[in-house]
């Protein structure tokens, strides 16, 4: 046992399932301990060097995927439209920021969620919440919403495969600059999305000029991609935790970059704790409630060193919201020695509920939430440092509007999400033009 490491088992870990076997649970966390890392500690250092210079402003985060990822989702073409939709997206958004973009997938071990109830109600029927593949099933019966430990090893096996395929995908010509960018233009030719032509124009003029000056094509056929998710489930996070050779610390290699939740981070909590304790670049979710003293609260038990790169603040406050309860964090952290990277989540602050019961969120909600961020740091003098979408690269209709302007009948016909709606892969490529826009005139 690492000291320190399992200090957490002593103190409340929110949002965890019950396992009804408790030697099976123990098993599959054993089982976890002796497989291999998902990913290396090299890996990792260099994710936190790259979100140093996110936080001054020397380069921009790109974080998406599924709110939930499935199994049975962990498909080939699933993954490949994801991590596409994210190069495109992040082929914009160099441009409008001038500066490199971090590639970050939710993928790869978004496997688990916190959930409002514990218990899901459909007529005379209540049933234990669905709580992620990692956990239980989503069918509505009693076997599928219990809680079952072996999905645990199920959740690293697909994890690995969702990781491999996403290296092949980045390092063997797939993530071609010249190639990603003519899907955009295939985008931006479409009539919806007239609007967006001009910096499509734009980014075409830039890559022809880079050719004529010389630049080395084959060189930006590879991309650094990183993979995250919420650490959110004790026993899988524990288990996945190693000593690196190197340097004798510890990182937890489920993922490059692993967040704590909205609903999981008191400040005396096992999730802040475990995570104060491993090397990985760490996020935080913080919501519109959140107070100055809460923040520096965290900035001490995570990041007492005051490490570049080590610590994300990821805001979600609501459109509504973002312009009040932002900027007093903002003008708090000036006056002290700490730059986190500032990074926006325009989705989960903006949820609602359809008459009919479907979870949606409406897209303008989404881009004014993005400017709300923008605009707050501009006033206070901060970096925005990233954005934080749920997106998929299916054509979905979770989320309302945008230039295919999908509406509350359009919602039933290809609503797929097993938690949080997510933006398609044409509201996903709008909000990078839009958000390339605000960087533009930010910068
Ligand atoms: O992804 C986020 C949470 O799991 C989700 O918003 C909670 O949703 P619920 O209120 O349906 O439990
Ligand atoms: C649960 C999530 O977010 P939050 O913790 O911000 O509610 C999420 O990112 O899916
Ligand atoms: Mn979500």
């Amino acid at each position: 046992m690492i000291a320190g490491l399992d200090h957490w088992r002593t103190l409340e870990a929110r949002q965890q399932p019950v396992w009804p076997d408790s030697d099976a649970a123990r098993a599959a966390s054993e089982e976890l301990a002796t497989l291999p890392p998902l990913v290396f500690a090299g890996e990792v250092d260099q994710l936190r060097d790259r979100l140093a210079d996110a936080a001054t402003g020397h380069a921009f985060l790109l974080q998406g995927g599924d709110c939930a990822e499935t199994f049975a989702g962990a498909t080939a073409d699933q993954i490949r439209n994801r991590v596409k939709t994210v190069l495109q997206m992040a082929v914009v958004l160099t441009y409008g920021a001038s500066v490199p973009v971090i590639k970050m997938g939710r993928m790869a071990g978004q496997f688990a969620k916190p959930r409002s109830s514990d218990t899901e109600t459909r007529g005379e029927v209540t049933l234990p919440a669905y709580r992620g593949d990692m956990v239980n099933g989503y069918d509505f019966t009693l076997e599928s919403r219990t809680a079952d430990p072996r999905r645990l090893v199920r959740g690293y096996h697909t994890a690995a495969s969702t990781l491999n395929l996403i290296r092949a995908f980045t390092q063997g010509g797939f993530a071609d600059l010249r190639e990603v960018h003519s899907w955009n233009r295939g985008f931006a030719a479409n009539p919806a999305n007239q609007r967006y032509e001009g910096l499509a124009r734009d980014i075409d003029r830039a890559i022809k000029f880079m050719e004529a000056a010389g630049a080395d094509f084959d060189e930006l056929k590879r991309v650094e991609f990183y993979a995250s998710h919420e650490a959110l489930l004790m026993d899988y996070e524990r288990a996945m935790t190693r000593i690196d050779s190197r340097t004798g610390t510890p990182y937890d290699t489920s993922a490059h970059f692993v967040w704590i939740g909205e609903r999981t981070r008191q400040i005396d909590g096992a999730h802040v704790d475990f995570l104060s304790r491993v090397r990985n670049p760490i996020g935080v979710k913080l919501g519109p409630a959140t107070t100055p003293d809460d923040m520096f609260r965290l900035v001490d038990k995570l990041d007492p060193h005051r490490e570049p790169g080590r610590l994300t603040f990821v805001t979600r406050m609501g459109a509504g919201t973002i312009r009040d309860a932002l900027p007093p964090l903002l003008e708090a952290i000036k006056s002290e020695e700490v730059s986190p990277v500032w990074v926006t989540d325009p989705m989960h602050g903006n949820g609602l509920t359809t008459p009919t019961g479907y979870k949606t969120r409406r897209f303008d909600d989404v881009v004014d939430e993005v400017k709300g961020f923008f605009d707050a740091h501009r006033d206070a003098g901060t970096v925005p440092g990233g954005i934080h979408v749920e997106l998929t690269g299916d054509d979905v209709t979770e989320c309302l509007g945008g230039s295919e302007h999908i509406d509350e009948a359009t919602l039933a016909t290809r609503y797929e999400s097993l938690c949080d709606p997510r933006l398609n892969h044409m509201q996903s490529l709008e909000l990078a033009f839009l958000v390339a826009e605000e960087l533009g005139s930010h910068r």
